[in-house]
């Protein structure tokens, strides 16, 4: 059974963060709502208590029972975690009147595995309200600032740990030597996580967990997808069918493109036209919910179809990732409001009555992208910008007709061959172009025009939860700008969006 670290969250904004921070060092993790601890067995390590936005103070705010794992295993609460271990021993906390946000000087005032070959005056980050005013007779405090006495505390007896600050976050310049020496130095972990031992141990997973039985698996061209496959092939080989859908809502020649590349990696892959089904189930549609759910469900058919037509098929592959997963689990158990359907093959109707497989379900993009790498998948295929499931679909606002679409192909293809010529390609998450439900007059030649206008989209971001539009150089701009009215007929007008997500979103629909 190979060994892990729990953390269990309480809501706080940068638990993911802790997360790959214990991932960096080659030590496997998992993020667990507070309210759902998992079973405690000898695998794991030790436990991180995540941050909150809630008081300690407040009746309702997140507990748990503590005694589950205090003195039986290493714990390390931070920040809302340090508060809650601090009060439910017994200790006072308070709310100190202000937040205290941004950066403090940590001094050692007690030696402590935690703090071993930190600094003895050391930068850290901050970012509460409350403090903790008094601790338990068997707390020991490890290390204060000029503002928080009980900035670092450690119990006797025990390998239990608090810190109020934040050693997840970057501004806290030796917060990666904290969180090493809680996972190494206390913990006893060993660091053989990596990329190679996921692909061994998967594979071998999934020859024990499928057997001789059957996959389905949609392949979208993607990172996700592509890796998924490539590792379930390696495990079953011939019996993983893939269906590529052309949903007549790809880019330019991605079609024939991504089937022509997939030869290459041995999979056995089925392209499937079903162009005039999601036309057909667009029609008329112009509201983007709508849209969305009617290429979801459109998604559905063909795969219910396809399905279909492989004898005794048990299993659907897909390629969740980590973050789709996490997401998807609310902390507070609140209804959190939706403000994009997204299409998603995973929601199967009962009938289908496959059964899921999702190798890559517990790791991060960029892991997703190592472990590809791992496989030797190409660059061009793990190096690809995400591009949205419901495709065109979603960037033609207004209704979908074929010849939008082939309008914004080409706009597409110019935009994106733009930034590959000119190396502006891998430093953009994510670029793409939108086909706007308006005309503006224009003039060529001599002659009036009254046609079609496009808005250009580049985002940097780290995982399209939040996302800064780009700087792309002007004169870049002004030659594909020129580019675009020039040879795509229908459009006489090219605009560039500069709004960031919040408050905007990356896809306009
Ligand atoms: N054209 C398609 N044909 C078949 N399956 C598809 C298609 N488009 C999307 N899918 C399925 O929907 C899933 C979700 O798509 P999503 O875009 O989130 O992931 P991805 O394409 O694998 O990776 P990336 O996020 O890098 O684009 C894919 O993993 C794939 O299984
Ligand atoms: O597979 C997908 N199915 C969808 O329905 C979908 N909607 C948005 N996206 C992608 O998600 C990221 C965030 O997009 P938004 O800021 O528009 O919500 C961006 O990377 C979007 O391209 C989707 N991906
Ligand atoms: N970042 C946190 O965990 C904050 C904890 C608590 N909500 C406070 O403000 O003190
Ligand atoms: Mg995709």
């Amino acid at each position: 059974m190979s060994e892990k670290i729990i953390i269990l969250d309480f809501g706080s904004q940068v638990t993911q963060l802790i997360a790959r921070r214990v991932r960096e060092l080659n030590i496997y993790c998992e993020i667990h709502p507070f309210n759902k601890i998992p079973t405690i067995d000898e695998s794991v390590k030790g436990i991180i208590l995540s941050g909150s936005p809630c008081s300690v103070r407040d009746e309702d705010s997140p507990r748990v029972d503590v005694s589950l794992f205090r003195g039986k295993l290493p714990v390390l609460g931070i920040c809302y975690g340090a508060q809650l271990l601090a009060f439910l021993g017994g200790g006072e906390v308070y709310n100190s009147g202000h937040r205290e946000y941004g950066r403090a000087a940590l001094k050692t005032v007690a030696p402590s595995p935690l703090l071993e070959g930190v600094s003895e005056n050391n930068q850290v980050w901050m970012s509460h309200g409350d403090t903790i005013m008094s601790i338990p007779d068997d707390f020991e405090v490890i290390g204060s600032t000029d503002d928080v006495k009980y900035a670092a505390f450690h119990i006797k007896g025990e390998q239990t740990f608090g810190i109020q600050f934040h050693p997840e976050v970057t501004h806290s310049l030796e917060g990666k030597t904290m969180l090493k020496n809680f996972v190494i130095g206390v913990c006893n972990c060993s660091q053989d996580w990596t990329a190679d031992s996921f692909v061994d141990s998967t594979v071998a997973a999934l020859k024990a967990q499928l057997g001789d039985d059957k996959v389905v698996l949609g392949l979208s061209g993607g990172v996700d997808s592509s890796v998924a496959a490539v590792l379930i092939h390696k495990a079953i080989g011939k019996n993983l069918y893939c269906i590529f859908v052309d949903n007549g809502l790809l880019r330019k020649n991605e079609f024939e493109d991504v089937l022509e590349s997939y030869k290459n990696l041995g999979l056995n892959v089925k392209g499937v036209n079903s162009k005039d089904i999601f036309y057909k189930a667009l029609e008329g549609l112009t509201d983007p919910e709508a849209k969305r759910k009617a290429i979801g469900k459109a998604f559905i058919d063909v795969f219910d179809q396809e399905s279909h037509l492989i004898e005794d098929v048990k299993w659907l592959g897909q390629g969740t990732i980590y973050p789709d997963i996490i997401e998807s689990v609310s902390v507070s158990g609140g209804p959190s409001q939706t403000i994009k359907s997204h299409h998603n093959v995973g929601g199967l109707p009962d009938y289908m009555k496959l059964q899921v497989v999702e190798p890559l379900k517990t790791l991060f993009k960029d892991e997703v992208r190592l472990v590809g790498k791992t496989l030797e998948i190409p660059q061009f295929i793990l190096g690809r910008h995400p591009f949205p499931g419901p495709g065109l679909g979603i960037r033609i606002l207004g209704d979908i007709t074929a010849e939008k679409v082939q309008i914004l192909q080409e706009v597409d293809h110019i935009f994106i061959n733009g930034l590959k010529n000119r190396g502006l390609y891998d430093g953009v998450w994510q670029a793409g172009a939108m086909l706007l439900p308006i005309q503006s007059v224009g003039v060529m030649g001599d002659e009036r025009t009254y046609e079609r206008v496009v808005a250009l989209r580049a985002v940097s971001s780290v995982d399209g939860m939040t996302a800064d539009w780009c700087h792309l150089p002007y004169d870049f701009l002004a030659d594909i700008s020129n580019e675009i009215i020039n040879k795509v007929k229908g459009v006489n007008r090219v605009v560039y969006d500069i709004s960031s997500k919040p408050p905007a979103t990356i896809e306009w629909e």
